[in-house]
This record gives structure tokens, C-alpha cells and sequence, in this order.
């Protein structure tokens, strides 16, 4: 597995260059295999990576058709809320694509129905779409999801990824691929997020953050902080891991 670090000089360009690099990444992927597997991000910089995406004119050299969008973590709030990361994504993107992207290929974390569904329940239900998606060479043992082509995620300035917070519920779930998480220390209290086996199974992940609230929390992950101090630290890709910064989450200190 390779790391590496890219620095971009400010937020709408780390945006824009995550975007044009994940479409190319998606045009070298389709010429080999069919279907592609994409975990998207909530967050200020995963959004506007998203959008930036949607006004890219590459997006149309891109068979949608045969992409498959999948999320890292959801909120746990009710369908449409402005708050979930689905909303944001759909109105940043998904919108954006129209027809053009299979409402099959789309595939949200379950909502909040005014139920007595759990974030618990979520979780399993989504489990249950990774595993239908899992590769067939997937080892006994090992948790059913796909081997994500890309998995893009945000890092909070707490370090968290998903929601996976530091110190937190969550940190721990293994065996599975999604799980509930509870009482979570950034609003809403309630959330699902893949674990750490899910994220581990994506061939590339790519972590995103800018602002210099994000700074130090890099400088813990890249420098191999234990989990429960940096979640960020713990997330990688078995081909590559790939972070993608503006110069202030770098810690760059202009002259
Ligand atoms: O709540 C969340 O926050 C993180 C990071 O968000 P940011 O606004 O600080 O960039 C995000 O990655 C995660 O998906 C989301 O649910």
C-alpha cells in the first residue's frame, strides 16, 4: 500500500482538483472493470468536491451507468433532512446527474422514519446491500462489502472520519460493515457509519480536509497516532492511501 500527501493551495482548489482527479480515476477504472464502486463524504470539503464534479464538463465522458455511490456515514435524521449527508450529495451532485446515474446504482444509508427503526437497524439493513454488492472472492470470514474502487472521507477537526469520533462507540465494531453509532460528540447525536473492516477493504481511500481547524488533526493521523486518539489515522486503503489537502490543514505557514 502506498501513501502520499498532496497539498492544493486553498479549499475551492483542493475541491476542484479532488473532483478532476476522481473523474479521471473513474475514466481509467471503466476501461477495465464494470462496475465501480465510489463511497462518498458528507462535510464542508466533500460537498464541494461533489458539486465541483457536477460542473466539471469531464462528468460526461463518465458512464454513470456504471458507477455504484456509496456513503462512509449518514446522519440519522429523516429523509430530505438538510442536515444528511445524502441531501447535501443529491443536491451537489446526484441532482445534478439526472438520468444519467441509475437510482439502482444509488445506494443511502437508511433514514430516520418516525419508526421505531434504530440507527442499529440502519446499519444492518446497509450491511445487507454491501454484502450484495461484495466480491465473490470475498474470504470466510472477512466482512461482505465491496473492494471500493474510491472511498473519499472527510476528517473532522476532532480527527474523526465517518463517524467514527475519537474515544468513541464505533471505534471498536468489528465482524461488520456498517454500525449504529450513539450519543456522538458533533451533532446529530445519532448516526451509521462503515467501520474500520469496510474502510480497510477499499482499494483506495482518499481523506480530504482543509482549513487550519483540520491541522493538527492531520499532523496526529499522518504521524501514526493511535485511533482512539485520530480515527483518521486508522483509515487506509489496500492499494493506496491518498491525502488531499489544502496548504492551511497542511500546516503550511505562509512567509
Ligand atoms: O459530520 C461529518 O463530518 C465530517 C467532516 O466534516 P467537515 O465539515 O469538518 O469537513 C464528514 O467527513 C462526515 O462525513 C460527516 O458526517
Amino acid at each position: 500500500m502506498t501513501r502520499s500527501v498532496v497539498v492544493h493551495p486553498d479549499a475551492d482548489l483542493l475541491a476542484q482538483a479532488t473532483a478532476a482527479r476522481l473523474l479521471l480515476r473513474l475514466l481509467d477504472l471503466q476501461s477495465v472493470r464494470r462496475p465501480v464502486h465510489v463511497v462518498l463524504t458528507g462535510g464542508t470539503v466533500g460537498i464541494k468536491t461533489l458539486a465541483a464534479v457536477a460542473d466539471s464538463p469531464l462528468r460526461a465522458a463518465v458512464d454513470w451507468s456504471g458507477v455504484h455511490l456509496w456513503w462512509g456515514d449518514e446522519r440519522f435524521l429523516p429523509e430530505g433532512h438538510p442536515d444528511r449527508n445524502e441531501t447535501q450529495a443529491r443536491q451537489a451532485l446526484l441532482d445534478p446527474l439526472g438520468d444519467a446515474l441509475p437510482q439502482e446504482n444509488v445506494h443511502p444509508m437508511a433514514c430516520a422514519d418516525g419508526t421505531t427503526l434504530t440507527p442499529d437497524d440502519s446499519a444492518v439493513r446497509y450491511c445487507d446491500e454491501l454484502a450484495t454488492f461484495a466480491d465473490p472472492g470475498t474470504p470466510p470470514g472477512a466482512v461482505a462489502v465491496p473492494a471500493f474502487d474510491v472511498l473519499l472521507l472527510g476528517v473532522g477537526p476532532d480527527g474523526h472520519v465517518a463517524s467514527l469520533f475519537p474515544g468513541h462507540e464505533g471505534l471498536e465494531a468489528g465482524g461488520t460493515g456498517a454500525v449504529g453509532v450513539y450519543r456522538c460528540p458533533k451533532p446529530p447525536p445519532e448516526r451509521v457509519t462503515l467501520t474500520y473492516d469496510a474502510i480497510h477493504a477499499a482499494r483506495e481511500v482518499w481523506l480530504v480536509a482543509a482549513g487550519a481547524e483540520k491541522a493538527a488533526a492531520v499532523g496526529s493521523a499522518l504521524a501514526g497516532d493511535p485511533v482512539e486518539k485520530t480515527p483518521a489515522a486508522g483509515a487506509a486503503g489496500t492499494e493506496r492511501t491518498l491525502w488531499l489537502l489544502d496548504a492551511a490543514a497542511a500546516g503550511v505557514v505562509e512567509a
